[in-house]
């Protein structure tokens, strides 16, 4: 879409260009005064709607319920209305077409109709505008002109042409421009990611605009534009499917709390804000989680290993249950000691797979278990029946107490917390984990708080414990144990299945620990899926395990299909040459991505002495302040984040500085990088180098590397 072609109308190109503004700003103008009328019949509609609701008082019963619902019906579209209207106040208007035979489109973020329903502007999802994105000089569509419309507010700042058609152009066909696409690669970056709708790049497109159904794997180099494509398919399925996406909803999963809030403005800016984000460490209801566990502790908790330590974990005793019980009856003492208990325990466990769902079942093998010791010591002539000792007991507070000491309802918390006992821990652990692990883990849980790989460890044991069972109504079976139950679950906001997303997005997806692709998996059972990710940038270690377990999770996933982005948007070609340098001698067979805008500035290599890193850091940060325009982002170990901010705590003033742990840069971009000490981020996890190439490749247009070990640097 980018390059200016020379247009064949006679006139200085600046006059030109500002005729053509004017021009578009009629039009502009237009659009907004319809916006306004627009709204002010969304504000009467809903006056009205309350209007009716308040009037309602008094009326027949059947009759207010009606109208209530209207009423409902009729604000809930006008509050949607007005709402979706004013995320688009900027920049409505993007795009417009002139096609052979005459007919003009404009393209915009929403669909708008005159009071006449022609059509204003068209979705940029509606397939009129697809050309927009898809026509090409050599397939042209049937389009002359292509025109990008760069609005500042209701104000066009600027317009940007692509001539398709060469031959036989209209005489009022004139063209200018020096290349949206360039222009919004250029731009400083802010705080918060921004929609690429005026700019999207035909392979884009065609992944954007892919089948709902299935599996969807958008893969690509850094800076590609995966996260900015998943979202923007994100709106168009919605768009498409509404009702579907809609109803059970579309959930966005990201690497990072950081990362969602840098992405999530991008959804709403299209009018779309009914998509669920969360972070991997908040995919748990009630969980949020951003402690990321040193790499050696995080590998182990990741493994598919995890699952057997856990599913015998809730199987043990849980720390303090009592090891006896003693009941009188009928003048004798009954008991049961440790080994019985733990014997009945076990019954229990064979009888039902879910512990916090057995509670009853665990009462009736006690039951069981003291009637036949009673019987067998007690005197025949005061044995009685076994459904007299059972009413007897049942009642009783001691027994009741007992069982609730003896099978209480665990919480999936309880157990891991319980792991932080080693030698609990190295009971579940038996032949699967090393007693280095076993001290690691246990080491780790001993800490406040869980970590983001604790939650798919939560999640797991969530599935593993079960629910309480629900409560049977009295005297519909009466030997069960209904008394014993202790109710329906918790209410919830959302109901607390994990086949209720339609639709669900992962981003970075290479990094998903298997654990963690159970957790994710389990939350689209019956959905479809968009997967973006680049392999290259994997912090998993055991790739081949992380596929199993990501095949596992598709499994009733439907057919899949992959795009391949090839151009990376965000990088100077001078900054990405360098990151394929790092990269290159560890992916010889890798076709990485082409980076198309050349700036002439080099990164900037600095060999410092360790006793001057932290003058060298606070330097090169205040330097690339002066430097860029927008965000500047200082890239180093997760071990050091705590001690580099401390360096920094005076340039942090600035709220253009962000100082970000290697983890926690995954995904995000800065006009300015400064990477520290790029042989630890090395040698920091099993990742390696994919580490590093993470790193170097969040900079939009200056790089600064501070290095005390040269060794990083292929050829050095
Ligand atoms: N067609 C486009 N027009 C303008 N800007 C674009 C376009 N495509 C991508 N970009 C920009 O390029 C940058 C990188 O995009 P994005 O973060 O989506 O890439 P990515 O492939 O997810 O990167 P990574 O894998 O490194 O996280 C963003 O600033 C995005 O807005």
């Amino acid at each position: 879409m980018a390059g200016s072609v020379a247009g064949p109308a006679a006139g200085s190109a600046a006059a030109i260009r500002q005729a053509e503004i004017a021009v578009e700003q009629v039009y502009v103008d237009r659009v907004y005064a319809r916006l306004a009328e627009l709204r002010s019949e969304a504000v009467a509609m809903r006056d009205k709607g309350y209007e009716r609701g308040h009037g309602a008082a008094g009326e027949a019963m059947l009759e207010q319920a009606t109208m209530l619902f209207e009423r409902d019906v009729m604000v809930r579209h006008a509050s949607r209305l007005l709402q979706a209207l004013d995320a688009e106040s900027e920049g409505l208007v993007f795009g417009r077409l002139d096609l052979v035979g005459g007919e003009t489109i404009y393209v915009g973020r929403l669909g708008i109709r005159d009071a006449e329903f022609d059509t204003l502007v068209v979705d940029w999802r509606a397939p009129a505008a697809a050309p927009f994105y898809e026509a090409t000089a050599d397939e042209p569509m049937g389009v002359i002109r292509r025109r990008v419309i760069r609005c500042s507010g209701q104000s066009v700042v600027d317009i940007d042409d692509d001539l398709l058609i060469t031959a036989d152009v209209p005489e009022h066909i004139r063209v200018v421009g020096e290349g949206a696409l360039l222009a919004s690669m250029t731009r400083a970056r802010g705080t918060a990611m921004r929609d690429i709708l005026a700019t999207i790049q035909r392979e884009q497109h065609e992944a954007i605009r892919a089948p709902a159904g299935g599996v969807t794997e958008i893969t690509g180099g850094p800076g590609t534009g995966k996260t900015a494509v998943a979202l923007h398919r994100v709106a168009h399925l919605l768009y498409r499917d509404r009702k579907r996406m809609g109803g059970a909803g579309v959930l966005v999963i990201g690497p990072s709390p950081t990362f969602m809030n840098y992405i999530s403005r991008v959804l709403p800016s299209m009018g779309e804000d009914t998509a669920d984000l969360r972070a991997l460490g908040e995919l748990l209801d009630g969980e949020s989680s951003v402690r990321v566990d040193p790499a050696e502790v995080g590998e182990i908790k990741g493994t598919d290993r995890m699952r057997r330590v856990l599913s015998r974990a809730v199987r043990d005793t849980p720390p303090g249950a009592p090891t006896e019980f003693r009941v009188v009856y009928r003048g004798g003492v009954v008991k049961l000691g440790p080994e019985e208990l733990a014997k009945l325990r076990r019954k229990v466990h064979n009888r039902v797979k879910t512990p916090n769902g057995a509670y009853g079942p665990a009462a009736e093998v006690l039951l069981d278990a003291l009637w036949h010791k009673h019987r067998r010591f007690a005197d025949p002539a005061v044995v009685g029946e076994e459904k007299e000792m059972f009413n007897d007991l049942v009642d009783r507070t001691e027994f009741r107490r007992f069982l609730v000491d003896w099978w209480p309802l665990v919480r999936p918390a309880d157990v891991l917390g319980w792991l932080a006992d080693p030698e609990r821990l190295a009971r579940a652990g038996q032949r699967v984990l090393s007693p280095t692990e076993v001290e690691l883990l246990s080491r780790s849980w001993r800490q406040d708080g869980w970590s983001v790989a604790d939650v798919a460890l939560l999640d797991e044991l969530r599935v593993l414990l079960g629910q309480p069972a629900r409560r049977r109504r009295r005297g519909a079976e009466p030997q069960t144990l209904a008394g014993f139950d202790r109710g329906a679950p918790v209410r919830r906001r959302r109901p607390e299945h994990y086949d209720e997303y339609s639709h669900l997005v992962v981003d970075e997806s290479q990094d998903l620990s298997p654990m963690q692709w159970r957790m994710v998996g389990r939350r689209g059972r019956y959905a479809s899926w968009t997967l973006v990710g680049d392999p290259l940038q994997s912090s998993w270690p055991d790739l081949a395990e992380a596929a199993g377990a990501k095949d596992e999770a598709l499994r009733e996933a439907g057919r899949r299909r992959a795009f391949t982005l090839r151009t990376n948007y965000r990088n100077s070609a001078e900054i990405f040459a360098l990151a394929v340098r790092v990269m290159a001698p560890e992916a010889p067979a890798t076709e990485f991505p082409r980076a198309v805008r050349s700036t002439g500035i080099e990164p900037v290599v600095r060999q410092v002495g360790p006793a001057a890193l932290e003058s060298a850091t606070v330097d090169g940060a205040r330097e690339l302040l002066s430097l860029v325009d927008g965000t500047v982002g200082v890239v180093t170990t997760m071990a050091r984040t705590d001690e580099v901010r401390a360096w920094l705590a005076d340039l942090l003033a600035d709220e253009r500085l962000h100082v970000v742990g290697s983890l926690e840069s995954k995904g995000m971009e800065y006009d300015g990088v400064l990477v520290l000490e790029p042989a630890e981020l090395i040698a920091e996890s099993s990742s390696g180098r994919r580490t590093l190439y993470v790193a170097l490749t969040r900079a939009t247009q200056r790089l600064t590397v501070l290095a005390t070990d040269p060794s990083w640097l292929p050829g050095n």
